[in-house]
């Protein structure tokens, strides 16, 4: 076997593992949020969760490093907190994009509540600004969120499939719109909330101030 065989091994196994403690995570937090075990349940819990954590602990990176199993330029990001399948906090959200187009799907648990029965409203403007991103990026003019205006019109909930949809509606120079919708899968046409997002392309001066360090410790794919 090659050595570049070896090393795309490695990496589908490392992410494979990621995605894998990620559910695992995700399930501790819906448990969590949901129990209502008693409190020397939850003690013992506790402290079983720092003994796994620790190890964890031991070889870590800092805000100026890429994930070792991340793909900036390819889109991977597997700590992301909305599509990330190796983030404890997301959905995660799945996201099919191409051509300024954008749909995703997924299901809110417990820990996203807001009022109850629903979701927080930051956490759809989190979904929402996520999609219009991946519009944005696959319209071939990608940028940051600057402005993120939302409607909520009904609240979005819990426990019930979702579908999110996003499209680029205008770009003028370095700025760019796009609009987005959250529904749930079995009624799609019927928004529950609505948001427009003006995105900027960064200048070459602005994404090495942003992100110089990330770049310069990018580890040869
Ligand atoms: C696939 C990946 C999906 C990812 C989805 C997630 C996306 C995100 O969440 S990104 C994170 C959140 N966003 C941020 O942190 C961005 C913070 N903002 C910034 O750093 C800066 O505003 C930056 C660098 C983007 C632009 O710099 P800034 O100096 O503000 O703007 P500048 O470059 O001078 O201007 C560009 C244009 O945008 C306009 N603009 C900038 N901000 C705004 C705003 N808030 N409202 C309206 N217009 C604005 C300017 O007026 C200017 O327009 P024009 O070209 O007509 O003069």
């Amino acid at each position: 076997m090659t050595d570049s065989v070896q090393s795309v091994d490695r990496l589908t196994a490392r992410r494979e593992a990621i995605a894998d403690l990620g559910d695992a995570l995700r399930e501790l937090i819906e448990h969590a949020t949901a129990t209502e075990a008693p409190a020397e349940e939850l003690i013992r819990a506790a402290e079983l969760v720092r003994q796994a954590a620790a190890p964890l602990g031991e070889r870590i990176r800092d805000r100026s490093q890429l994930a070792a199993a991340d793909d900036l330029l390819g889109g991977v990001r597997m700590y992301n907190p909305v599509i990330g399948s190796g983030s404890a906090i997301a959905p995660p959200v799945r996201i099919e994009a191409a051509g300024g187009v954008a749909t995703g799907a997924c299901t809110l648990g417990l820990a996203y509540e807001g009022p109850p029965m629903y979701a927080h409203g930051g956490v759809s403007a989190m979904l929402l600004d996520q999609m219009l991103g991946h519009a944005v990026t696959t319209s071939g003019n990608p940028g940051m969120t600057v402005r993120l205006d939302t409607s909520y019109r009904r609240p979005v909930p819990l426990h019930t499939p979702l579908r999110l949809t996003a499209e680029v509606t205008q770009v003028d120079g370095r700025r760019v719109t796009a609009i987005g919708a959250i529904a749930t899968a079995e009624t799609p046409d019927d928004a529950l909330v609505t948001a427009t997002g003006l995105f900027v392309a960064l200048r070459a001066d602005q994404a090495q101030r942003l992100f110089g360090p990330v770049m310069r410790n990018r580890r040869p794919a």
